[in-house]
């Protein structure tokens, strides 16, 4: 048997390769960098106007800003920890700055949550500006959490690492199960495997096999007999869609993590927002400002006064801060009051370790989408868990990894493989999959899952109409639309592929029926693995009146990154792979697991646009090609030229 401690040791070190690799790329794009510089590389903004400042959930600070000179391109995302300075005279120390977390970003505005109580005083004064910030905060949470993990020996930890990293066996006991109707045998003996593990269960599977609507279910049916569950994903977006389908069916979950990061969709879910809507609130508003107010009047006192003032003086202080000590135990109640209330805790695995979770633990902790999580990351929920439940496939998104070497010397192996590996009688495979009509998912079951794959009955009514194929490839070879590189982010992008994919889908859907899809509220995702290429469809669509049609589609449509897209399905799928050169180089769209993901979110038209000479380098590409010409439409570009 390896020894697991020494195993845990090299995870560790790997880790901190990791670390020292990512801020070494942060420090090459910002230490030392002057303002111009930066603003080249897309990671700084300046100068900005500063649009509005608000008060939002939770008084939470939120600030709209929009910059100046807009010709350069950015790095900036929803979620990124930023902070913004002045660069006035006599303030550029870190006194000027002030950290918060994007919203939201377009092409040439932002909206960021502030962190701290009032909106610094230099906001008003100008040259105003905003940086990425490296965050170190989670690096640092999964060094700890490695180290409490190598540390124990005893207790439930202690069992629970031996047990996942294979040196014990975990146990199971017998209980009575009741069948749930909606879910087919193979889902049923996965919910029975979760409730009949006493350590450790795992649901594996292809996509749209329906792991998270299984691991739903097992939670609902776990509150039968646990008063309190934790639910995590690796990512934000994978946490927002749990929590959409808990609430929906019912069941109290409370969102732990920064509301910036949080889809608008859920926001209700948050703690901010389950304050604000707490019976109480009103009441903790009425004594912060109340309390507010005496300050004001006890500061009023300045300087040379007498006895009879600094009395007067000290009593107000002394009732401010008695006033804040009865609003501060007011909200410790109403947070309380939350909590208790509260079945399903949900956030990302770095998330859990949030203070408003400090000191829980959980009889039971469900994984979802684990296949894409790090190892060290995946512990720190673990942390807290009796029994763990993991749902992932390991032919979707791996990790993101900054170090080449790292990766490959192991840190890339997630906790949720090794599991899979070592602990067999612990894992479920589900291989009917509801999503894609068969000729979508052939593709993939042939390239990943070993041909394993079937498509559920409910997959043949899923189609647009008797004309319009399930299946599309077009072929920009010959057209002379190239790839570049954004000098900004080193992202590539591909601005005539994008025109055209943004032409062609317009023209689908007027072909389907506008009205037609909004009535079916038929939903499309738009997908680059190219983020460069995902900024400028959204330039397209939402900064410029070129496509009016999509813009009025801007409740069904979706763009984004293959990232933002585990775990989800859509209606339409437009896929844009941007590479088109002549070295025949595809960079990152030779990872193959992240390009499963996007191939198998369609539901009822998957449209590929990519340049054949390009691709065709690699076999992957090669045998997709030929797939499409025997199961689906092969299209050149120049067919649709007119259009
Ligand atoms: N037993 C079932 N009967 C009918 N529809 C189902 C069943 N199980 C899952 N589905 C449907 O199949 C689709 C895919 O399910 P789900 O998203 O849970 O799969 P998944 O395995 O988590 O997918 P992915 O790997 O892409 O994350 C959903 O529309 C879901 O409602």
């Amino acid at each position: 048997m390896h020894n697991i401690q020494e195993e845990l040791n090299i995870s560790l070190k790997l880790l901190k390769q990791e670390w020292r690799e990512d801020l070494d790329q942060y420090k090459k794009k910002f230490l030392y960098t002057s303002i111009s510089d930066k603003k080249k590389q897309g990671v700084c903004w300046y100068p900005l106007q500063i649009k509005n400042t608000k008060i939002g959930f939770g008084d939470r600070m939120i600030l709209e800003m929009e910059r100046y000179d807009s010709n350069e391109s950015h790095v900036f995302q929803s979620g990124k920890s930023v902070s913004v300075f002045s660069n006035q005279e006599g303030y550029q120390g870190q006194d000027s700055r002030v950290s918060g977390v994007i919203n939201f970003v377009r092409k040439d505005s932002m909206t960021i949550t502030l962190q701290g109580d009032a909106f610094p005083e230099w906001l008003n004064d100008g040259k105003i500006g905003v940086d990425l910030l490296f965050d170190e905060a989670s690096y640092r949470e999964m060094e700890s959490t490695m180290k409490a993990v190598i540390k124990a020996d005893k207790g439930r930890l202690g069992a629970i690492k031996n047990i996942l990293l294979g040196a014990q066996a975990p146990s199971f006991s017998d209980r009575k199960y009741a069948l749930q109707e909606k879910l087919n045998p193979a889902q049923n003996q996965a919910l029975r495997l979760i409730d009949s593990a006493d350590d450790i269960a795992i649901i594996h599977g292809p996509p749209g096999t329906g792991k998270t609507t299984t691991l739903i279910a097992a939670i609902k049916y776990a509150l039968q007999s646990n008063k309190q569950i934790l639910v995590c994903a690796p990512s934000n977006a994978a946490v927002d869609l749990l929590v959409e389908k808990l609430s929906d069916d019912g069941v109290s979950t409370l969102r732990i993590g920064h509301p910036a990061r949080v889809d608008d969709k859920i926001l209700a879910q948050t703690l901010d927002a389950k304050i604000s809507l707490h019976d109480s609130y009103k009441d903790l508003k009425k004594l912060r400002k109340s309390a507010e107010e005496y300050r004001k009047l006890g500061k009023k006192y300045k300087r040379s006064f007498g006895h009879e003032e600094r009395m007067q003086r000290k009593r107000m202080l002394d009732e401010a801060s008695r006033i804040k000590d009865d609003a501060e135990n007011l909200e410790s109640y109403i947070i309380y009051d939350v909590f208790q209330s509260t079945q399903v805790f949900a956030s990302t695995l770095v998330g859990s370790s949030n203070q408003a979770l400090r000191g829980m633990n959980f009889p039971l902790v469900f994984i979802d989408e684990a296949g894409q999580g790090l190892e060290a990351a995946t512990w720190i929920p673990i942390l807290k868990a009796d029994k763990v439940v993991m749902a992932g496939d390991h032919c979707q998104l791996p990790p993101t990894i900054k170090s080449y070497e790292a990766a490959k010397a192991g840190l890339s192996e997630t906790l949720f493989e090794k599991v899979i590996k070592r602990q067999h009688q612990a894992s479920k495979m589900l291989t009917i999959q509801y999503r894609m009509p068969e000729k979508i998912m052939g593709f993939s079951s042939k390239m990943f899952y070993k041909n394993n794959l079937e498509a559920a009955e409910n997959t043949l009514s899923h189609f647009l109409s008797f004309e319009e194929p399930v299946l599309e490839f077009i072929d920009t070879a010959g057209s002379g639309y190239l790839e570049h590189q954004e000098k900004e982010s080193l992202s590539t992008l591909n601005a005539e592929e994008a025109k055209f994919t943004l032409r062609h889908l317009e023209n689908l859907l007027k072909r389907v029926g506008i009205a037609k899809i909004k009535t079916e509220k038929w939903n499309i995702g738009l997908i680059s693995p190219y983020r460069a290429q995902v900024r400028k469809f959204q330039e397209l669509i939402f900064d410029s009146y070129e496509y009016p049609n999509l813009r009025s589609f801007s409740d069904l449509l979706t763009v984004d990154s293959i990232d933002g897209f585990q775990g989800q399905e859509r209606d339409i799928i437009f896929i844009s792979l941007v590479r088109s050169n002549e070295k025949g180089e595809i960079g990152f769209l030779s990872d193959t697991r992240r390009m499963n993901v996007a191939l198998t979110r369609a539901k009822r038209k998957l449209v590929v646009i990519g340049d054949s000479s390009t691709l065709s380098s690699n076999d992957f590409y090669n045998s997709f090609l030929t797939y499409v010409e025997k199961h689906g439409e092969y299209k050149s570009v120049y067919e649709f030229m007119e259009e």
